[in-house]
């Protein structure tokens, strides 16, 4: 029977370090996507072991068995597109940073391991201890003068060497015009990025810092700032329509 889910790590970061009430949106299409924009106050996007559908990328079709979700994609590029608009605070995670690229026209590789001089970024799902899986898997280079730099003010951490994990196959082949790269990976793996031009909050990440914000700060911090811009939307949403009165006579 076909589900609707999300994992219990993304409910925990929202209750956490968010500071949100987390909200699943289904993968119902874009009409539900405009429904339920305006009663959103952050758009978090998910990771997911699909792939974005290569028609939407102008890519060549998957590898038979490489496992794809249109329904997802009709519900969260309409939504990334619709958020970006309405200045809508965006933390795109993994899967969710494909799609933002994709919904702002950029293009995907589809099995980085395969691509001379890169590395393997996918961890077996199969691995017996789950620290492996989702545990560092190699270190990302992050711009000195970017956002995420920015947010990570004050910390503990050096731009030459961010670790991270890694579970996925593809990644950003061209970035779309409005994707301004932040973080790379040794290989010049695209890995994170932010959207040029956003009203609000809107920074996609390829690794899961949804996995470690217990222990790593910078993940921590992430999903704080995400939270902080959130709440600054909603307040500001919700302050009355400035309505032009007539001057006085
Ligand atoms: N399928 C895409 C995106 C990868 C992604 O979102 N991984 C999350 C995996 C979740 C899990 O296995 O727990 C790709 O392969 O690049």
């Amino acid at each position: 029977m076909p589900n609707h889910a999300v994992s219990d790590h993304y409910i925990k970061v929202v209750l956490g370090p968010v500071g949100g009430i987390p909200v699943l949106v289904p993968a119902a299409g874009g009409a539900v996507a405009e429904e339920i924009l305006p009663r959103l106050d952050g758009l978090m996007l998910t990771g997911s072991r699909s792939n974005v559908a290569p028609g939407l990328y102008a890519g060549p079709p998957h590898l038979e068995g490489t496992p794809e979700d249109p329904a997802r994609d009709s519900t969260t590029l309409p939504l990334i597109l619709g958020a970006l608009e309405a200045g809508l605070p965006i933390l795109a995670i993994c899967r969710g940073f494909q799609e933002l690229n994709v919904a702002l026209g950029g293009t995907l590789d589809q099995r980085i391991q395969d691509l001379p001089g890169r590395m393997d970024h996918s961890t077996p799902s199969d691995q017996a201890l789950p620290k492996v899986r989702t545990g560092k898997a190699h270190a990302v280079r992050v711009a000195a003068d970017g956002l995420l730099a920015r947010h990570w003010q004050g910390l503990d951490w050096s731009p030459d060497a961010v670790p991270v994990n890694s579970l996925h196959n593809q990644g950003v082949a061209h970035p779309a015009a409005r994707l301004v790269p932040e973080a790379w990976a040794p290989d010049g793996t695209i890995e994170a990025g932010r959207i040029e031009g956003a009203r609000g909050f809107a920074i996609g990440v390829q690794w899961h810092p949804e996995y470690d914000w217990a222990e790593d700060m910078l993940s921590r911090r992430l999903f704080e700032a995400f939270g902080h811009a959130a709440r600054g939307y909603a307040s500001r949403m919700a302050q009355p329509a400035l309505t032009p009165t007539l001057a006085a006579e």
